[in-house]
């Protein structure tokens, strides 16, 4: 599926001033809509900035290479912290709530910068994309989302129940988890959100990306085959996944609807960042979470780093084998 590119954001270099208020996001959500700096084709040293997912109006790209996201209390917390972790080489630079015209801003880096045509792939990492405390607000104040299932019906007709067709309503938690089940959330811990080529194919259309086969064809796909870029990935992710594992902040953060943002180009250039922490939620002390463990209510397990091995996992068995290796394999078999 080819993407609209549209609402061209602006740039800003002055009029900027810190707050400290708190603001909560609420914004009309807008997929398959992909945000377009018309500028990066004369500025070099700007990246051609692309918004993959997520909420529309959500960002605005700014000079010098860095992003305005709309403001939410969580994310700012979450991006403070990080930026004296361990896991601050993966994530974007942060630089404080800004406001322009009323509306507050989290600054950070535009990760694109410093790549050519890049490509692009946003990965909603966890197995669970809610979080406990939605699913009690929605017990406690049922409110009935017509555009959750409308989105429903747009997938799959068949999807409502009797009561909900009655209704045009659904839950969002039952929203949620009926997007989990439908895709490789519930059954690898992580889905492909969207996906933004060099080329400038633009698809967002994994709602029903569910196999592992699935998974690897869209990869594949993403890479064009290209072993040295699925190498720099792996890397990049097992560095992460290492650091993650001894991560005091991590453990103690229950993580829902984080992304982590792929991104190469035709020079060789690859990485992988951490993004969106909007949902990020600190523990009650001294809970901790091993981020692999099935979910049941009340235990918080998010699946995060259960998704990341099955990542990892898939994207090694993507790599041709080595010689040693099919002697090993032979072997074992
Ligand atoms: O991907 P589709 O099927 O469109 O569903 C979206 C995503 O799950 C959003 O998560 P994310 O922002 O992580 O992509 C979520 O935003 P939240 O993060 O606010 O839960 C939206 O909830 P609403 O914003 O309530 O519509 C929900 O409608
Ligand atoms: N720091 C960043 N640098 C470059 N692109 C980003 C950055 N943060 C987000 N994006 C782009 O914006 C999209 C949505 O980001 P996200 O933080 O998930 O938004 P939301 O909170 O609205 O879901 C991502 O898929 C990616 O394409």
């Amino acid at each position: 599926m080819s993407c609209t590119f549209c609402t061209w954001p602006w740039f800003e270099g002055e009029g900027l001033s810190v707050r400290a208020e708190n603001r909560t996001k609420s914004w009309t959500k807008l997929k398959s809509m992909v945000h377009w700096s018309p500028l990066a084709f004369t500025l070099k040293s700007r990246s051609s900035w692309v918004q993959l997912a997520g909420h529309a109006g959500n960002f605005q790209a700014k000079e010098g290479g860095r992003l305005l996201k709309r403001y939410c209390e969580c994310e700012q917390q979450c991006l403070n912290k990080l930026m004296t972790d361990s896991l601050r080489p993966y994530v974007p630079g942060y630089y404080g709530v800004v406001q322009k015209d009323e509306q507050d801003y989290n600054l950070m880096d535009d990760l694109l910068v410093g790549f050519d045509s890049p490509s692009i792939m946003d990965c909603k990492m966890g197995s669970r994309t809610y979080l406990e405390e939605e699913l009690m607000k929605a017990r406690e104040h049922p409110r009935l989302r017509k555009d959750m299932y409308e989105k429903m019906v747009s997938v799959d007709p068949g999807a409502p129940t009797e009561e909900e067709r009655a209704q045009q309503g659904v839950l969002k938690p039952r929203y949620m988890q009926w997007r989990e089940t439908l895709s490789s959330t519930a059954t690898l811990g992580f889905r492909i959100e969207g996906i933004k080529k060099a080329d400038g194919t633009c698809n967002t259309n994994f709602k029903k990306t569910k196999q592992r086969e699935q998974v690897m064809k869209a990869l594949d796909d993403f890479v064009d085959g290209n072993v040295q870029i699925l190498k720099l990935y792996l890397k990049r992710l097992e560095e992460l996944h290492s650091v993650l594992e001894k991560s005091h902040f991590f453990k103690t953060h229950e993580v829902v609807g984080s992304s982590l943002l792929f991104v190469h180009d035709a020079s060789g250039k690859a990485s992988v960042w951490m993004i969106d922490f909007g949902k990020m939620v600190p523990l009650p002390s001294p809970m901790m979470l091993d981020h692999r463990t099935p979910w049941v209510e009340g235990n918080r397990e998010d699946g995060y780093l259960w998704g990341m091995d099955n990542l990892i996992d898939i994207l090694s068995s993507m790599l041709p084998q080595t010689p040693c290796d099919v002697d090993r394999n032979s072997e074992e078999a």
